[in-house]
């Protein structure tokens, strides 16, 4: 089996800026990944080269074993339909029912696209399953309420049951609990790993809070600056080379020779 994600030698740029500066990764079907690094060193911009959402500049990136660089429409659509993704800001849609936001999820697998996402459209066995993918997440009794009416963290657990119904191999989720408030936060990622594990799907995680890097990721991966760092088994890093990440130079953006303030997190 190919890994689930293997890029070589990844660059790109904004302008003047180098933001991901030779990224060699290789993640295992099902491996659980926790990405750490400070505000500025380019994790989201990493995760969001993983479906070509942005452009990358240099070097390889293979999904599942598929080189994404160069496929067209149609390919391209198949790899999106494997990574899914959670974002910090949920990204749920506002005026249709936590259950319509599931369905929304099934987007990349009905040939007929949208319209067979619509509630009063999609077959059954669709409905059944959004149904199923909101119990998993136990937000059942909240399928007709509004985004709006909901917590932030079942705002989480919605987007978590939408990416189940994508069905994807990966996961990639960019700082799922930074909205959270602490308790939130932790109830949304002991569900987020407990459905990865269970599913056998591979997760990408970036997280700002050591102790829940190290309690919930098997791998943890530390960016500073562009650059890969720090990778290994959580329980093998000694804490103070995840700390480093948070000091010194660790921005993209930061001219040569200057300091950040060192930020170190909880
Ligand atoms: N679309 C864009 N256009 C121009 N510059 C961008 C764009 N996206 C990101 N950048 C810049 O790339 C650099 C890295 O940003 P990125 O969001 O990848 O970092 P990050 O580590 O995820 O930070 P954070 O934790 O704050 O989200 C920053 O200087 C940012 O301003």
């Amino acid at each position: 089996m190919p890994p689930a994600i293997e890029i070589h030698d990844l660059h790109k740029r904004y302008g003047d800026v180098h933001v991901l500066r030779g990224i060699n990764l290789s993640v295992a079907p099902g491996e659980g990944v926790v990405l750490l690094g400070a505000n500025g060193c380019g994790k989201s911009t990493l995760l969001r080269c993983l479906n070509r959402l942005t452009p990358h500049d240099g070097g390889t990136i293979a999904i599942l074993g598929t080189e994404i660089s160069t496929l067209k429409r149609a390919g391209l659509r198949a790899v999106r339909h494997q990574v899914g993704y959670v974002f910090q800001h949920f990204n749920l849609v506002p005026n249709v029912s936590v259950f319509q936001n599931v369905l929304f999820g099934a987007l990349g697998r009905n040939r007929h696209g949208l319209l067979r996402t619509w509630s009063a459209f999609a077959s059954a066995e669709d409905r059944d399953r959004a149904m199923t993918c909101l119990e998993r997440v136990g937000l059942a009794e909240k399928a007709a309420a509004r985004p709006s009416e909901i917590s932030g963290g079942q705002q989480q657990r919605v987007a978590i049951a939408r990416m189940l119904m994508q069905a994807p191999s990966i996961v990639v989720a960019d700082e799922p609990i930074a909205s959270l408030d602490p308790k939130a936060g932790r109830e949304v990622l002991e569900l987020l790993f407990r459905i990865v594990s269970e599913e056998g799907l591979t997760v990408l995680c970036t997280l700002h809070q050591l102790d829940l890097a190290a309690e919930f990721g098997q791998r943890i991966i530390g960016m500073k600056a562009g650059r890969i760092v720090v990778d290994g088994a959580a329980g093998d890093l000694p804490r103070a080379d995840l700390d480093d990440l948070y000091h010194g130079a660790v921005r993209v953006d930061q001219p040569a020779g200057t300091v950040t303030a060192d930020l170190v997190p909880a």
